[in-house]
């Protein structure tokens, strides 16, 4: 997967250069490349905002700089990914999705956001545009929200994570629940011991124990995960466990 970033700030995109996608990119598995959106601008001062039509505090980004970048930058098989506050919920089932496209650009605002016209051109001239956001909550720009969606996408992409069996049960995993808590040595910690059953090497318990606390914690954290489940879905017998 080709991945590329535009941003007036490059070096905010230095984390992807270490760990589980520097190492994606070292192999060959991601090819990643960040773009100065200055090199584009025309004037001496590589302006890349204006104010905004109808009025309104701050700036906004102009379309011709950014027409520009990404003339050179995007390739018909790539899909445009603008994060914005406004944008859909970036979710694992759209990262599942990005994970299956040949090229990505992200396309990095500031200000108050690009012009609007910048995804409109795309999308007329036949290209996919995801405009998506990672929360509820604003941010100064999209290169965190970036960051977040290349590691998301990037661990799903074939050979990046060792185990790949880990990619299984993880929260927001296909089982639709949260993640089970888990443990490590030493079995008692600050009077705090692990769980009898984990220790048990029952196989069948721990995995009813685990699928019961993952549906608890779900309950508990996040009811809008919940459709059909309900405490009654609790096996009975783990509560003595
Ligand atoms: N999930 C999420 C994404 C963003 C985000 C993404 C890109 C940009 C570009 C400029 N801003 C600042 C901004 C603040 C408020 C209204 C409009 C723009 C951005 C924020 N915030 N939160």
């Amino acid at each position: 997967m080709r991945i590329d970033v535009v941003s007036i700030f490059p070096d905010y995109l230095a984390p992807l250069e270490l760990s589980l996608v520097g190492k994606a990119a070292q192999s060959g598995l991601l090819d990643l490349t960040v773009h100065d959106l200055r090199s584009w601008a025309t004037d001496r001062h590589r302006t890349v905002d204006d104010t905004p039509f109808g009025g309104g505090a701050g700036m906004v980004m102009r379309p011709d700089v950014w027409g520009a970048a990404l003339a050179d930058v995007l390739t018909p098989d790539a899909t445009l990914v603008v994060p914005t506050p406004s944008g859909e919920t970036f979710t694992q089932r759209v990262a599942e999705q990005l994970a299956l496209e040949p090229a990505l650009v992200f396309a990095c605002g500031r200000y108050e956001g690009i012009d609007a016209r910048v995804a409109e051109h795309h999308r007329a001239a036949g290209g996919t545009v995801r405009e998506l956001s990672i929360g509820d909550y604003v941010l100064n720009g999209g290169e965190v929200a970036s960051l977040v969606m290349i590691e998301a996408v990037a661990r799903l992409l074939p050979g990046v994570i060792g185990n790949p069996e880990s990619l299984v049960e993880e929260s927001h995993g296909e089982a639709g629940l949260l993640e089970y808590p888990v443990y490590t040595k030493p079995p008692s910690w600050q009077g705090l011991d692990v769980p009898e059953v984990l220790l048990s090497g029952h196989h069948a318990k721990i995995a009813r124990w685990r699928r019961n606390r993952a549906i608890e914690r779900t309950i508990a954290r996040r009811p809008d995960m919940i459709e059909a489940l309900d405490p009654s879905m609790l096996d009975k017998a783990d509560r003595a466990l």
